[in-house]
């Protein structure tokens, strides 16, 4: 398995946002995380990339805690944050260019990274602006170049397609789906659509605990919509 995740728990103020959270996954897959607002599933990414630590429970990347391994953690996992801001100052290219060395990468490895960093986010009319100067759209497509800059076997993607233009979403969605051979892919959506064209299993959070954890075949209804499961899986929302 290359995420394992075991009895993972965190609580902010007395409340818990995260509740006995355990999930395996492995390369081939793609994961929706899905659920109402609040329910827990960006916690739930901060702590299996290491942003977050938890209270309780165990993240293994490759079989490694994440605690032990920083670096690995960095070099394996491509992780586009929900509301992805920062580096107003930084072009495109030095953006891309920083997240390239902060994952050890030089010469021409930094290079061929760079080149795929900008065709994951279709960034080349971009590349020589500031972040700060950008929509928000396109901001989310300059993070998305650095989720997949390094080629990494985990993408843990949380909410990735939000900003985007409907030529966009589809071109990120085809982007997962033909990487997801060799990488084990998780990816938060409130786009019950997207999972039900992208996703291969689907989880569903419910106030911090996972409600379901089942292949998206077993959960759609005779229309092939995921509508009735979600709404009973995820409670609101
Ligand atoms: N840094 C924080 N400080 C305090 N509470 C927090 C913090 N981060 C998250 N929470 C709380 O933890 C709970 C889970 O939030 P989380 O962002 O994980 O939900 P989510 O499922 O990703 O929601 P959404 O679909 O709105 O993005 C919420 O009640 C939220 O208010």
């Amino acid at each position: 398995m290359l995420v394992e995740v075991d009895n993972l728990a965190k609580r902010f103020g007395g409340k818990a946002a995260v509740d006995d959270v355990s999930f395996a996954a492995s390369a081939g897959e793609i994961v929706g995380l899905l659920g109402a607002n609040g329910a827990g599933k960006s916690t739930t990414m901060r702590m299996l990339v290491g942003y977050l630590r938890p209270d309780s429970g165990t993240v293994r990347i490759a079989g490694l805690r994440i605690e032990d391994g920083p670096a690995l953690a960095q070099a394996v996992i491509g992780y586009l944050p929900e509301s992805a801001t920062g580096f107003p100052e930084l072009t495109v290219r030095e953006f891309l260019t920083f997240a390239a060395e902060a994952r050890g990468l030089r010469g021409s490895a930094r290079r061929v990274a760079l080149e795929r960093g900008v065709h994951a986010g279709d960034l080349a009319a971009v590349y020589g602006e500031t972040l700060g100067s950008l929509s928000q759209g396109w901001r989310q497509r300059a993070w998305i170049g650095q989720a997949f800059l390094h080629d990494p076997p985990i993408l843990v993607l949380d909410e990735p397609t939000t900003a985007l233009d409907p030529g966009q979403k589809q071109r990120l969605r085809t982007l997962i789906r033909d990487a997801s051979s060799t990488k084990a892919v998780l990816i938060s959506t409130h786009i019950l659509e997207e999972a039900e064209t992208l996703c291969d299993r689907a989880i569903v959070f419910r106030e911090g605990r996972i409600s379901a954890d089942k292949p998206v075949t077993e959960l759609l209804d005779d229309r092939g919509r995921l509508t009735h499961a979600y709404q009973a899986y995820a409670g609101s929302g």
